[in-house]
Protein backbone atom coordinates (compact mmCIF):
# COMPACT_ATOMS: atom_id res chain seq x y z
CA UNK A 1 0.00 0.00 0.00
CA UNK A 2 1.82 3.23 -0.85
CA UNK A 3 1.00 5.81 1.51
CA UNK A 4 1.19 10.04 1.92
CA UNK A 5 5.06 9.55 3.31
CA UNK A 6 5.69 13.37 3.52
CA UNK A 7 3.96 17.11 2.65
CA UNK A 8 5.59 20.19 1.72
CA UNK A 9 3.89 23.37 1.68
CA UNK A 10 4.73 26.28 -0.83
CA UNK A 11 3.63 29.60 -1.01
CA UNK A 12 5.71 31.17 -3.88
CA UNK A 13 5.82 34.98 -5.25
CA UNK A 14 8.33 37.26 -6.83
CA UNK A 15 7.05 40.65 -5.46
CA UNK A 16 7.87 43.05 -7.62
CA UNK A 17 7.15 41.59 -11.30
CA UNK A 18 3.54 42.37 -12.65
CA UNK A 19 0.81 39.57 -11.53
CA UNK A 20 -3.09 39.31 -11.46
CA UNK A 21 -2.80 41.02 -7.76
CA UNK A 22 -5.28 38.20 -6.30
CA UNK A 23 -2.64 35.59 -7.40
CA UNK A 24 0.59 37.47 -6.76
CA UNK A 25 1.49 35.22 -4.56
CA UNK A 26 0.46 30.84 -5.12
CA UNK A 27 0.41 28.19 -2.83
CA UNK A 28 1.70 24.50 -4.15
CA UNK A 29 1.38 21.36 -2.25
CA UNK A 30 3.78 18.73 -2.90
CA UNK A 31 3.18 15.14 -1.67
CA UNK A 32 6.03 12.62 -1.61
CA UNK A 33 4.43 8.63 -1.20
CA UNK A 34 6.15 6.48 0.24
CA UNK A 35 7.98 5.09 -3.83
CA UNK A 36 9.42 8.05 -4.22
CA UNK A 37 6.49 9.95 -6.64
CA UNK A 38 5.44 13.63 -6.09
CA UNK A 39 1.97 14.48 -6.76
CA UNK A 40 1.33 18.03 -6.97
CA UNK A 41 -1.31 20.20 -5.70
CA UNK A 42 -2.71 24.35 -5.35
CA UNK A 43 -5.17 26.35 -3.10
CA UNK A 44 -6.39 29.95 -4.28
CA UNK A 45 -4.90 32.84 -2.38
CA UNK A 46 -6.97 36.44 -2.95
CA UNK A 47 -6.39 38.49 0.06
CA UNK A 48 -6.22 34.70 1.90
CA UNK A 49 -3.11 33.39 1.22
CA UNK A 50 -1.79 33.08 4.98
CA UNK A 51 -5.46 31.48 6.20
CA UNK A 52 -5.44 28.93 3.62
CA UNK A 53 -1.83 27.86 4.16
CA UNK A 54 -1.90 27.34 7.89
CA UNK A 55 -5.20 25.29 6.97
CA UNK A 56 -2.97 23.26 4.71
CA UNK A 57 -1.38 22.22 7.79
CA UNK A 58 -4.70 20.93 9.24
CA UNK A 59 -5.41 18.85 6.38
CA UNK A 60 -1.58 17.52 6.66
CA UNK A 61 -3.03 16.23 9.82
CA UNK A 62 -5.40 13.94 8.42
CA UNK A 63 -4.18 12.76 5.31
CA UNK A 64 -0.50 11.84 6.22
CA UNK A 65 0.63 8.54 6.38
CA UNK A 66 -3.33 7.62 4.72
CA UNK A 67 -3.61 5.52 1.17
CA UNK A 68 -3.85 8.75 -1.22
CA UNK A 69 -5.50 6.25 -4.01
CA UNK A 70 -8.37 6.10 -1.22
CA UNK A 71 -9.56 9.74 -2.29
CA UNK A 72 -13.22 9.52 -1.04
CA UNK A 73 -11.95 8.55 2.40
CA UNK A 74 -9.84 10.98 2.67
CA UNK A 75 -11.91 13.67 1.93
CA UNK A 76 -14.77 12.24 4.11
CA UNK A 77 -12.50 11.70 7.00
CA UNK A 78 -11.50 15.61 6.92
CA UNK A 79 -15.28 16.70 6.33
CA UNK A 80 -15.78 14.68 9.63
CA UNK A 81 -13.04 16.80 11.46
CA UNK A 82 -13.55 20.01 10.21
CA UNK A 83 -16.86 21.32 11.61
CA UNK A 84 -17.02 24.57 9.27
CA UNK A 85 -15.60 23.03 6.31
CA UNK A 86 -19.32 22.94 4.56
CA UNK A 87 -19.14 27.57 4.94
CA UNK A 88 -15.54 27.88 4.91
CA UNK A 89 -13.96 28.53 1.54
CA UNK A 90 -10.32 28.62 3.41
CA UNK A 91 -10.59 24.89 4.52
CA UNK A 92 -11.94 23.36 1.41
CA UNK A 93 -9.39 25.32 -1.05
CA UNK A 94 -6.13 23.93 1.28
CA UNK A 95 -8.43 20.11 1.05
CA UNK A 96 -8.51 20.74 -2.66
CA UNK A 97 -5.00 20.95 -2.91
CA UNK A 98 -4.39 17.91 -1.37
CA UNK A 99 -6.72 16.18 -3.55
CA UNK A 100 -5.55 17.21 -6.51
CA UNK A 101 -2.30 16.27 -5.39
CA UNK A 102 -3.61 12.76 -4.46
CA UNK A 103 -4.47 12.54 -7.93
CA UNK A 104 -1.35 13.10 -9.51
CA UNK A 105 0.05 10.91 -7.54
CA UNK A 106 -2.02 8.24 -8.34
CA UNK A 107 -2.04 9.18 -11.94
CA UNK A 108 1.80 8.92 -12.02
CA UNK A 109 1.89 5.27 -9.62
CA UNK A 110 -0.51 3.78 -12.68
CA UNK A 111 1.55 5.64 -15.71
CA UNK A 112 -1.49 7.43 -17.00
CA UNK A 113 -2.93 10.97 -17.58
CA UNK A 114 -5.45 11.63 -14.83
CA UNK A 115 -8.33 12.12 -17.65
CA UNK A 116 -7.97 8.56 -18.70
CA UNK A 117 -8.95 7.69 -14.66
CA UNK A 118 -12.05 9.79 -14.76
CA UNK A 119 -13.87 8.58 -18.52
CA UNK A 120 -10.94 9.49 -20.73
CA UNK A 121 -10.54 12.05 -23.69
CA UNK A 122 -14.01 13.15 -24.93
CA UNK A 123 -13.12 16.99 -26.03
CA UNK A 124 -8.85 17.16 -27.09
CA UNK A 125 -9.24 20.63 -28.31
CA UNK A 126 -10.00 22.84 -25.70
CA UNK A 127 -11.26 26.58 -26.68
CA UNK A 128 -10.09 28.70 -24.13
CA UNK A 129 -11.06 32.48 -23.25
CA UNK A 130 -8.58 34.80 -21.81
CA UNK A 131 -8.62 36.95 -19.19
CA UNK A 132 -6.36 39.40 -17.52
CA UNK A 133 -5.56 40.71 -20.84
CA UNK A 134 -7.20 44.33 -20.11
CA UNK A 135 -5.02 45.46 -17.03
CA UNK A 136 -5.02 49.24 -17.07
CA UNK A 137 -7.92 49.86 -20.05
CA UNK A 138 -10.07 52.50 -19.03
CA UNK A 139 -11.69 53.78 -22.65
CA UNK A 140 -13.40 51.41 -25.22
CA UNK A 141 -10.11 51.95 -27.37
CA UNK A 142 -7.82 50.78 -25.10
CA UNK A 143 -9.92 47.39 -24.59
CA UNK A 144 -10.55 47.40 -28.60
CA UNK A 145 -6.70 47.57 -29.04
CA UNK A 146 -5.16 45.17 -26.26
CA UNK A 147 -8.02 42.22 -27.39
CA UNK A 148 -6.54 43.31 -31.25
CA UNK A 149 -3.16 41.97 -29.39
CA UNK A 150 -4.74 38.33 -28.27
CA UNK A 151 -6.80 38.15 -31.23
CA UNK A 152 -3.38 37.10 -33.02
CA UNK A 153 -2.57 35.19 -31.17
CA UNK A 154 -5.76 33.22 -31.50
CA UNK A 155 -8.12 34.07 -29.06
CA UNK A 156 -11.62 34.24 -30.06
CA UNK A 157 -13.16 35.09 -26.76
CA UNK A 158 -12.55 37.57 -24.06
CA UNK A 159 -13.64 38.50 -20.37
CA UNK A 160 -13.95 41.77 -18.79
CA UNK A 161 -15.15 43.57 -16.25
CA UNK A 162 -15.93 47.31 -17.77
CA UNK A 163 -17.54 48.39 -14.60
CA UNK A 164 -14.46 49.88 -13.26
CA UNK A 165 -14.85 50.91 -9.31
CA UNK A 166 -19.12 51.10 -9.35
CA UNK A 167 -19.84 48.84 -6.05
CA UNK A 168 -23.52 48.10 -4.82
CA UNK A 169 -24.94 51.04 -7.43
CA UNK A 170 -24.09 52.39 -10.86
CA UNK A 171 -25.34 55.47 -11.98
CA UNK A 172 -26.14 56.19 -15.62
CA UNK A 173 -22.73 57.47 -16.64
CA UNK A 174 -21.18 54.15 -15.34
CA UNK A 175 -23.93 51.83 -17.35
CA UNK A 176 -23.04 54.02 -20.44
CA UNK A 177 -19.11 53.84 -20.14
CA UNK A 178 -19.80 50.13 -19.85
CA UNK A 179 -22.08 50.19 -22.75
CA UNK A 180 -19.42 51.93 -24.68
CA UNK A 181 -17.24 49.47 -23.91
CA UNK A 182 -18.81 46.58 -24.43
CA UNK A 183 -20.39 47.98 -27.75
CA UNK A 184 -16.52 49.32 -29.16
CA UNK A 185 -15.43 45.41 -28.95
CA UNK A 186 -18.90 44.06 -30.50
CA UNK A 187 -18.47 46.37 -33.73
CA UNK A 188 -14.70 46.59 -33.87
CA UNK A 189 -14.34 42.56 -33.28
CA UNK A 190 -17.66 41.57 -34.84
CA UNK A 191 -20.43 38.83 -34.63
CA UNK A 192 -17.54 36.12 -34.40
CA UNK A 193 -15.93 36.92 -31.16
CA UNK A 194 -17.04 36.13 -27.85
CA UNK A 195 -17.96 38.75 -25.29
CA UNK A 196 -17.88 37.66 -21.63
CA UNK A 197 -19.03 40.03 -19.19
CA UNK A 198 -17.56 39.95 -15.40
CA UNK A 199 -19.37 41.65 -12.75
CA UNK A 200 -17.16 40.42 -9.80
CA UNK A 201 -20.26 40.10 -7.34
CA UNK A 202 -20.55 43.81 -7.69
CA UNK A 203 -23.94 44.63 -7.65
CA UNK A 204 -27.29 44.68 -5.98
CA UNK A 205 -29.94 43.27 -7.62
CA UNK A 206 -31.92 46.18 -9.38
CA UNK A 207 -29.06 47.47 -10.64
CA UNK A 208 -27.47 44.49 -11.76
CA UNK A 209 -30.61 44.28 -13.52
CA UNK A 210 -30.01 47.53 -15.25
CA UNK A 211 -26.71 46.44 -16.13
CA UNK A 212 -27.85 43.20 -17.83
CA UNK A 213 -30.51 44.79 -19.71
CA UNK A 214 -28.60 47.62 -21.04
CA UNK A 215 -25.74 44.66 -22.29
CA UNK A 216 -28.34 42.22 -23.61
CA UNK A 217 -28.26 43.99 -26.79
CA UNK A 218 -24.30 42.43 -27.60
CA UNK A 219 -25.29 38.93 -26.69
CA UNK A 220 -22.94 38.43 -24.40
CA UNK A 221 -21.53 34.52 -24.40
CA UNK A 222 -22.95 35.18 -20.58
CA UNK A 223 -22.71 37.33 -18.21
CA UNK A 224 -21.03 36.42 -14.47
CA UNK A 225 -21.53 37.10 -11.01
CA UNK A 226 -24.07 39.80 -11.61
CA UNK A 227 -25.07 39.78 -8.26
CA UNK A 228 -23.54 40.20 -4.72
CA UNK A 229 -22.55 36.51 -4.03
CA UNK A 230 -24.72 36.31 -0.91
CA UNK A 231 -27.58 37.85 -2.36
CA UNK A 232 -28.35 34.97 -4.22
CA UNK A 233 -32.26 34.67 -4.81
CA UNK A 234 -31.77 38.10 -6.64
CA UNK A 235 -30.79 35.76 -9.38
CA UNK A 236 -34.68 35.08 -9.69
CA UNK A 237 -35.43 38.22 -10.42
CA UNK A 238 -32.26 38.94 -12.77
CA UNK A 239 -33.06 35.76 -15.19
CA UNK A 240 -36.21 37.20 -15.95
CA UNK A 241 -35.44 40.42 -16.51
CA UNK A 242 -31.93 39.91 -18.34
CA UNK A 243 -31.62 37.27 -21.18
CA UNK A 244 -28.05 36.60 -21.33
CA UNK A 245 -26.71 33.01 -19.75
CA UNK A 246 -25.88 33.51 -16.15
CA UNK A 247 -22.24 32.14 -15.30
CA UNK A 248 -20.84 32.10 -12.30
CA UNK A 249 -19.56 29.44 -8.88
CA UNK A 250 -16.11 30.68 -8.40
CA UNK A 251 -17.22 31.01 -4.93
CA UNK A 252 -19.37 27.69 -3.84
CA UNK A 253 -17.59 25.00 -2.51
CA UNK A 254 -19.22 21.51 -2.85
CA UNK A 255 -21.60 20.53 -5.01
CA UNK A 256 -24.46 20.02 -3.09
CA UNK A 257 -24.26 23.97 -3.22
CA UNK A 258 -23.74 23.53 -7.17
CA UNK A 259 -26.83 21.35 -6.73
CA UNK A 260 -29.10 23.60 -5.25
CA UNK A 261 -28.79 26.59 -8.01
CA UNK A 262 -28.09 24.57 -11.35
CA UNK A 263 -31.56 23.11 -9.83
CA UNK A 264 -33.44 25.96 -9.62
CA UNK A 265 -32.79 27.59 -12.60
CA UNK A 266 -30.24 30.23 -10.64
CA UNK A 267 -27.26 29.41 -13.60
CA UNK A 268 -26.93 28.36 -16.92
CA UNK A 269 -23.21 28.20 -16.84
CA UNK A 270 -20.83 26.57 -14.53
CA UNK A 271 -17.56 28.22 -13.09
CA UNK A 272 -16.96 25.90 -10.50
CA UNK A 273 -13.08 26.18 -9.28
CA UNK A 274 -11.05 23.14 -8.64
CA UNK A 275 -9.06 24.80 -6.20
CA UNK A 276 -12.12 25.56 -3.91
CA UNK A 277 -14.59 23.34 -4.34
CA UNK A 278 -12.69 19.92 -3.15
CA UNK A 279 -11.10 19.34 -6.24
CA UNK A 280 -10.75 16.28 -9.01
CA UNK A 281 -13.44 14.24 -8.32
CA UNK A 282 -15.92 16.99 -6.65
CA UNK A 283 -15.84 18.46 -9.88
CA UNK A 284 -16.33 15.54 -11.93
CA UNK A 285 -20.01 15.21 -9.16
CA UNK A 286 -20.30 19.28 -10.28
CA UNK A 287 -20.14 18.23 -13.61
CA UNK A 288 -22.71 15.36 -14.00
CA UNK A 289 -25.44 17.49 -11.92
CA UNK A 290 -24.93 20.71 -14.14
CA UNK A 291 -25.60 18.23 -17.26
CA UNK A 292 -28.53 16.42 -15.73
CA UNK A 293 -29.65 20.14 -16.02
CA UNK A 294 -28.89 21.04 -18.96
CA UNK A 295 -25.86 23.11 -17.93
CA UNK A 296 -22.15 23.90 -19.61
CA UNK A 297 -18.83 23.72 -17.71
CA UNK A 298 -16.49 26.61 -18.20
CA UNK A 299 -14.40 26.08 -14.82
CA UNK A 300 -13.32 29.09 -13.31
CA UNK A 301 -9.34 29.27 -13.26
CA UNK A 302 -7.27 32.04 -11.93
CA UNK A 303 -4.34 30.83 -10.16
CA UNK A 304 -1.14 29.38 -11.00
CA UNK A 305 -0.16 26.36 -13.01
CA UNK A 306 -1.05 23.15 -10.82
CA UNK A 307 -4.91 24.47 -11.07
CA UNK A 308 -4.61 24.97 -15.05
CA UNK A 309 -3.78 21.02 -15.12
CA UNK A 310 -6.22 20.03 -12.98
CA UNK A 311 -8.79 21.67 -14.78
CA UNK A 312 -7.78 20.52 -18.24
CA UNK A 313 -7.81 16.98 -17.04
CA UNK A 314 -11.03 17.34 -16.31
CA UNK A 315 -11.95 19.44 -18.62
CA UNK A 316 -11.10 16.51 -21.67
CA UNK A 317 -13.90 14.36 -20.14
CA UNK A 318 -16.64 16.70 -19.98
CA UNK A 319 -19.44 15.98 -22.70
CA UNK A 320 -20.91 19.26 -21.53
CA UNK A 321 -17.89 21.48 -21.56
CA UNK A 322 -18.05 25.03 -22.95
CA UNK A 323 -14.62 27.23 -23.07
CA UNK A 324 -12.38 27.58 -20.17
CA UNK A 325 -10.58 30.29 -18.83
CA UNK A 326 -7.19 31.41 -19.00
CA UNK A 327 -4.88 33.87 -17.82
CA UNK A 328 -1.98 32.12 -19.02
CA UNK A 329 -0.40 34.84 -21.65
CA UNK A 330 -0.81 37.66 -19.02
CA UNK A 331 1.23 35.81 -16.55
CA UNK A 332 4.72 37.16 -15.36
CA UNK A 333 7.51 34.93 -16.05
CA UNK A 334 8.36 33.08 -13.10
CA UNK A 335 4.51 31.69 -12.94
CA UNK A 336 4.83 30.52 -16.79
CA UNK A 337 8.12 28.76 -15.80
CA UNK A 338 7.30 26.95 -12.80
CA UNK A 339 5.57 23.71 -14.16
CA UNK A 340 5.86 22.25 -17.79
CA UNK A 341 3.37 19.77 -19.59
CA UNK A 342 0.66 21.49 -21.49
CA UNK A 343 0.10 24.22 -23.85
CA UNK A 344 -1.99 26.97 -25.17
CA UNK A 345 -1.89 27.54 -29.00
CA UNK A 346 -3.88 29.29 -31.26
CA UNK A 347 -6.55 30.05 -28.41
CA UNK A 348 -6.86 26.00 -27.13
CA UNK A 349 -5.62 24.47 -24.30
CA UNK A 350 -3.82 20.89 -24.82
CA UNK A 351 -2.32 18.50 -22.26
CA UNK A 352 1.55 16.96 -22.51
CA UNK A 353 -0.31 12.67 -22.13
CA UNK A 354 2.36 12.60 -19.40
CA UNK A 355 1.28 10.57 -16.26
CA UNK A 356 -0.73 12.23 -13.51
CA UNK A 357 -1.36 15.84 -14.04
CA UNK A 358 1.05 16.07 -16.62
CA UNK A 359 3.42 18.52 -15.64
CA UNK A 360 6.88 18.76 -14.82
CA UNK A 361 8.10 21.43 -11.75
CA UNK A 362 10.78 23.52 -12.04
CA UNK A 363 11.90 22.23 -8.28
CA UNK A 364 15.16 25.05 -7.93
CA UNK A 365 13.02 27.91 -9.21
CA UNK A 366 10.12 26.22 -6.71
CA UNK A 367 13.21 26.86 -4.15
CA UNK A 368 14.05 30.52 -5.36
CA UNK A 369 10.67 31.94 -5.04
CA UNK A 370 9.55 30.53 -1.74
CA UNK A 371 8.15 33.58 -0.45
CA UNK A 372 6.22 34.39 3.40
CA UNK A 373 3.21 36.91 3.44
CA UNK A 374 0.35 38.07 2.06
CA UNK A 375 -0.39 39.01 -1.30
CA UNK A 376 -0.12 42.45 -2.96
CA UNK A 377 -2.47 45.23 -0.99
CA UNK A 378 -3.43 48.36 -2.38
CA UNK A 379 -5.77 50.60 -0.51
CA UNK A 380 -7.11 52.25 -3.50
CA UNK A 381 -7.89 49.23 -5.73
CA UNK A 382 -9.16 45.65 -4.40
CA UNK A 383 -7.31 42.24 -5.03
CA UNK A 384 -9.88 40.52 -7.40
CA UNK A 385 -9.58 43.25 -9.81
CA UNK A 386 -7.42 43.46 -13.12
CA UNK A 387 -4.73 46.07 -12.32
CA UNK A 388 -5.15 49.23 -13.42
CA UNK A 389 -9.13 49.24 -13.90
CA UNK A 390 -10.62 49.95 -10.72
CA UNK A 391 -10.94 54.05 -11.21
O1 LIG B 1 -13.54 35.02 -13.02
C1 LIG B 1 -12.41 35.23 -12.61
O2 LIG B 1 -11.40 34.91 -13.18
C2 LIG B 1 -12.28 35.87 -11.27
O3 LIG B 1 -13.43 36.57 -10.89
C3 LIG B 1 -11.09 36.75 -11.14
O4 LIG B 1 -11.22 37.83 -11.99
C4 LIG B 1 -11.05 37.10 -9.67
O5 LIG B 1 -11.01 38.41 -9.42
C5 LIG B 1 -10.07 36.33 -8.92
O6 LIG B 1 -10.17 35.00 -9.26
C6 LIG B 1 -10.22 36.56 -7.46
O7 LIG B 1 -10.08 35.39 -6.78
MG1 LIG C 1 -15.11 35.88 -11.95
Amino acid sequence: METIKSVDIYELGSPGEKSSPWSSTILIVKLTSSNGNVGYGEAPTTFMTLPVKESMREVERVFKDQNYFNIEKNMREFYKHSFYLSRSMEATSALSAFEIASWDLIGKDLGTPVYNLLGGEYNSELRAYANGWYSDCLEPDDFVSRAKEYIKKGYTAFKFDPFRNNFDRIGNDGIKKAVDIVSAMRSELGENIDLLIECHGRFSTKYAIKVGQALDEFNPLFIEEPIHPEMELGLFDFKRYVNTPVALGERLLNKEDFARYISQGMVDIVQADLTNSKGILEAKKISAIVESFGGLMAFHNAFGPVQTAATLNVDYTLTNFLIQESFEDSWPDWKRNLFSGYRIENGHFKLSGKPGLGITADEKLMEKLIYDGMEEFNKNEPSWVVSGTYK
